[in-house]
Order: structure tokens, then C-alpha cells, then sequence
């Protein structure tokens, strides 16, 4: 199998994923475009506080969902005065479904929107093994209500009415696979599961993390378009590690702090150090929750009318010659507001040559998953 090459690379630093390992040159300056921590909350999706502090206003442990929690260790006598943990209402009501929710990333990404004061619905969908998952995530004392759904006569079910979709389905690949190895296998689920939410919820905004991620954005385009649903505005790879790597890295190696730093990453979804280090094991799985969490709730407080609201994602694109691209857009309530040009001017020269080199590649990851879906058209 060939090795993975790069097809994504970060800007404003000298930082850059794929086999191609480049380390990270000291002789280049480093440039972090959104420093203060103002800047940062309008870029970062979620809110300045990112870590678990049951006072903090941000979104994951936000007001009600601190107060649940706290509630669960208020002695009885305390409580009489106090709301009923089942009277408490989440702040806002979003409908949201993981299609994958038993697997390494479901798992984890769908503890981590239990605990989002933004979901009242959490609808967790799998081919197996998600009707123990979803027991136990239910007996979380947050507000929203957990509900599993197993097998294709479920599906449509699971989707009504959701706001949200997030698909994870799919196999991680193992050493020295590259993503593209998984089309055989990914292609025709992430084509069956978008099919059924053109016909659920042709509105929802739709999250795709399922590997090659390049490949598997254009083919839900494809099947969203055949079924006359296709919204470019609300189709997402999700690229959310890649920045969310791309943080850590250059924090770490330039000893900064991680709330002064935030790398936009362009281009598509690539690095691989991960799988190795799982050894046959899996890839990303909690990184991976995390960032698609990230994103989840940047799209949710954009749903909700935050109208500062700015990810990087693999979408339909015109910023290149290539049709998607992945780049910083601006996310409001009916999907992308726009797709942010700067991060693609004044490149240095590294960064020029980086983006034409990841070119070509990425554009036969496109082009296989569009002629996927024209060769088997989609189910009426
Ligand atoms: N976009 C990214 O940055 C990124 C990062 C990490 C992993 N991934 C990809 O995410 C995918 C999932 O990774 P994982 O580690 O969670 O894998 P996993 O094998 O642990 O979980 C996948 C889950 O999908 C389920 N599934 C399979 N077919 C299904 C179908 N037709 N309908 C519903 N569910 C189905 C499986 O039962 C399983 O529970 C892989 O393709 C992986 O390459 C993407
Ligand atoms: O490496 C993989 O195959 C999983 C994921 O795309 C990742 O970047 O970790």
C-alpha cells in the first residue's frame, strides 16, 4: 500500500503534517495570526474557556449542565429549594445524531455532547452495539435525552427532525494504510447513510469525519444532489484535528501558551502518527471526538444565532481551482456565511509550493468519490 502523502498544510507557521514528516524547521519564524484571547474566542469555536470548570460559560460544561452536575452532589436537604434536576431545560433545543455511535470516536464524542447545554435530543445510531452504549450514556445527569437506533429500519427514525448529523461510521485504517485504502469500505456507507438524511433532514447541517474524508464530502455531495437536497452550505468534512494538532504541535515546540495560539490549516485531511502508535489498534479516536465535539459546538452556537462563529472544514470551495477545499469559514444559521480568502494570501514561499504540491493528490481523492456515486446512482 502507498504511503500516505500530505495533503493538508498549516499556515501562519512553519508547522506541516503527512509521511512527508517535515519537523518543524527552527530556522523559519513562527507567525500566530489570532493571538489575543479575543481573537481566539471568535476563531477557536469554542469559547475562550476550554477546560472542565463547572463555573465556566462555556458551551460544554455551560450554566444548566454545571448546575446538573453540581446538583448530583448536593446533599437532599439542600436541594428542596432548589430546581429539579428534570426540571432543568437545556438552554437551547438542538436535535443531534451520531451515525456511528458504538465505535471509537462515537463513544467518546457522544459523552462529550451529552454534556452541551445546546442538545435536547441525542440520538445515537449503529449497525451494533449501541442500545448499551446509549444505557449507559443516559444515566449522565445532563439535560438532553439519549436514544439508540440499530439498523437500517431505525434510520430514518433516528434522523427526523435533527439539526445536526455527525457520521463517524466507517473502519480506521491500520499501519501502513493510507485513507484512500478505506474507500472500498467507507464509500458505500457514508453513500447509504447520507442517502437516508436527504430523506430524514435534507436541512440538517451534516458533519462527515468517516475516512477518506477528501473522498467521502464529495461523494455525500453527489448523493445529496441526486436527491435534489444538496445545501453546499451545510456539507462539512471535518478537519477540526488537523487545527487542533497543528495547536498542540506549535505550542509545544515553540514553548507558547495554547490559548496564544491558532494555526488555520488548509487544503484536505491528512497526518498519520497516530495509527502507528496504535499499532493495528485504530486510529484517532479521542483527539478525534474532541475536535468533531469542537466543531459540533461551534456549529450549534452558530445555529443558535452567535454570529462570531469561524472553523476550518473541507467544503465546497472556490477559493482554489480544486471544487473543495479546506480553509477557516464563517459559520452562521443557515450554514457557511463565507469562506474566509486571508489564510490563502501573502503565503510564503514554503506555503505556496506545500499547497500546489498537495494539489493533485487531493484532487483525485475528489474526483474518485464524485465518479463513486455517478457509477451507482442513489436509491429513489
Ligand atoms: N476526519 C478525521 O479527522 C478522522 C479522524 C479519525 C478517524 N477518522 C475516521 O473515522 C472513522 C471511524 O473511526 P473509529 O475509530 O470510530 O472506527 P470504529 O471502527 O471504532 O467505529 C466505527 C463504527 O461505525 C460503525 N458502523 C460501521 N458501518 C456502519 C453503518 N453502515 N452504519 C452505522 N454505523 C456503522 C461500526 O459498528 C463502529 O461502531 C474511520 O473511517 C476513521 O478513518 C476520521
Ligand atoms: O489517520 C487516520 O486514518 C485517522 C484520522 O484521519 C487521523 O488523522 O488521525
Amino acid at each position: 500500500m502507498a504511503t500516505t502523502s500530505a495533503t493538508t498544510f498549516s499556515i501562519g507557521s512553519t508547522v506541516s503534517f503527512g509521511s512527508r514528516g517535515n519537523p518543524l524547521p527552527q530556522s523559519k519564524p513562527f507567525v500566530a495570526r489570532f493571538t489575543s484571547p479575543n481573537s481566539l474566542a471568535s476563531f477557536s469555536g469554542l469559547k475562550a474557556a476550554t477546560y472542565v470548570n463547572c463555573e465556566s460559560e462555556s458551551s460544554f460544561f455551560g450554566k444548566e449542565s454545571s448546575a446538573a452536575l453540581r446538583g448530583s452532589f448536593v446533599p437532599k436537604a439542600q436541594k428542596a429549594n432548589q430546581k429539579s434536576q428534570n426540571g432543568l431545560q437545556p438552554v437551547a433545543s438542538y436535535k443531534f445524531a451520531i451515525l456511528g455511535a458504538a465505535g471509537g470516536i462515537g463513544q467518546p464524542l457522544a459523552l462529550l455532547i451529552k454534556m452541551s447545554p445546546l442538545v435536547s435530543a441525542l440520538n445515537l445510531y449503529d449497525i451494533a452495539n449501541v442500545k448499551g452504549v446509549a444505557a449507559d450514556l443516559s444515566h449522565c445527569n445532563t439535560p438532553s435525552q439519549v436514544q439508540d437506533f440499530t439498523g437500517a429500519s431505525e434510520l430514518g427514525n433516528c434522523l427526523k427532525g435533527v439539526n445536526v448529523v455527525v457520521i463517524p461510521a466507517g473502519v480506521p485504517r491500520k499501519p501502513g494504510m493510507t485513507r484512500d485504502d478505506l474507500f472500498n469500505i467507507n464509500a458505500n456507507i457514508v453513500k447509504t447513510l447520507v442517502e437516508a438524511v436527504a430523506d430524514n433532514c435534507p436541512d440538517a447541517f451534516i458533519h462527515i469525519i468517516s475516512n477518506p474524508v477528501n473522498s467521502t464530502v464529495p461523494i455525500a455531495a453527489e448523493v445529496l444532489k441526486q436527491k435534489g437536497v444538496y445545501d453546499p452550505k451545510k456539507l462539512f468534512g471535518v478537519t477540526t484535528l488537523d487545527v487542533v494538532r497543528a495547536n498542540t504541535f506549535v505550542a509545544q515546540k515553540k514553548n507558547l501558551k495554547l490559548i496564544d495560539v491558532d494555526v488555520p490549516v488548509v487544503g484536505g485531511h491528512a497526518g498519520t502518527e497516530v495509527v502507528e502508535a496504535k499499532a493495528g489498534a485504530g486510529s484517532a479516536t479521542l483527539s478525534m471526538a474532541y475536535a468533531a465535539a469542537r466543531f459540533v459546538e461551534s456549529s450549534l452556537r452558530a445555529l443558535d444565532g452567535d454570529g462570531d462563529v469561524y472553523e476550518c472544514s473541507f467544503v465546497q470551495s472556490d477559493l482554489t481551482d480544486l471544487p473543495f477545499f479546506a480553509s477557516r469559514i464563517k459559520l452562521g444559521r443557515k450554514g457557511i456565511e463565507a469562506l474566509i480568502p486571508s489564510d490563502l494570501s501573502g503565503l510564503s514561499e514554503y506555503e505556496e509550493k506545500a499547497l500546489e504540491a498537495l494539489k493533485p493528490e487531493l484532487k483525485a481523492s475528489i474526483e474518485k468519490g464524485i465518479a463513486f456515486v455517478q457509477k451507482q446512482p442513489v436509491t429513489a
